[in-house]
């Protein structure tokens, strides 16, 4: 059974890709996706069952979302570019809930919660509720490390987008999920960046002689345009189709 809204453009859709339509196992996930900011444009659309669910995760996507914004503040200071360069774009920007839910799976080492990807965002932020989070060691040949499990704090990555603005200075975080033959494995990932139409471009303050633009500018909806025509599974990454060869 396939349960996917397929209109990746919709601002809340569900999907399970346990199964296949050949009733082969793909990924071993059932999720919601939501957008969140501003949340009185969006709360309404969401689930109404659990019944505390808008209150909850009303509350909590405000909170990671200032979290996100002081992050990138503290970013962009850090390529002197000052910390207003792009947060004050970002009040206008989008934030997308990506609810994950893995339920136990029989044969853990022949699935995948997740593939291989990164996020299109510029900074995202996991909560998870166990074990399961890997993230790509570049610096050793690619191997995979387990993101550790501690109570309440939060996994940030930095996304595709803000590899974009400073021109590969920070490089987007390729990650995947495990799973375990246990207990189901909840996440919530937070994903923020700029406006639907608004492209994020590389800060010219960081192009140079030595350091030529590296990427194309591109926008949120660039992004939804790429995933109606790829399927993640695929390993076709949305930043490589941005990267200037
Ligand atoms: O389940 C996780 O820990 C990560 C989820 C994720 O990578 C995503 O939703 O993009
Ligand atoms: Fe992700």
């Amino acid at each position: 059974m396939k349960l996917m809204s397929n209109d990746v453009h919709k601002p809340v859709r569900y999907g399970t890709s346990l199964k296949d339509s050949l009733d082969k196992v793909q990924f071993w996930r059932v999720f919601l996706k939501h957008y969140a900011h501003p949340l009185k444009d969006w709360v309404d659309l969401w689930p109404n069952n659990p019944t505390d669910y808008k209150e909850k995760m009303g509350k909590y996507a405000v909170e990671v979302r200032k979290l996100a914004m002081e992050i990138m503040e503290a970013i962009t200071e850090s390529l002197g570019i000052g910390p207003k360069y792009i947060s004050n774009k970002m009040e206008e920007g989008m934030q997308v809930m990506a609810v994950n839910c893995y339920p136990p799976c029989p044969q853990p080492s022949l699935a995948l919660g997740l593939p291989p990807h990164s996020d299109y965002s510029c900074l995202t932020i996991v909560l998870q509720s166990s074990l399961g989070l890997e993230i790509m060691d570049t610096k050793d040949d690619g191997s995979w490390r387990l993101v550790p499990e501690q109570k309440g704090s939060l996994q940030v990555h930095v996304s595709d987008h803000l590899e974009v603005l400073s021109n590969g200075i920070y490089r987007s975080v390729v990650h995947r999920v495990a799973l375990n033959a246990e207990k189901t494995r909840i996440s919530i990932a937070s994903l923020h960046s700029l406006g639907m139409d608004e492209k994020m471009e590389t800060a010219k303050e960081l192009v140079n002689d030595q350091h030529p633009k590296g990427y194309k500018e591109s926008s949120f909806r660039d992004f939804l345009n790429f995933l109606t025509k790829h399927d993640v599974a695929e390993g076709k990454s949305f930043i490589n189709t941005l990267k200037i060869k």
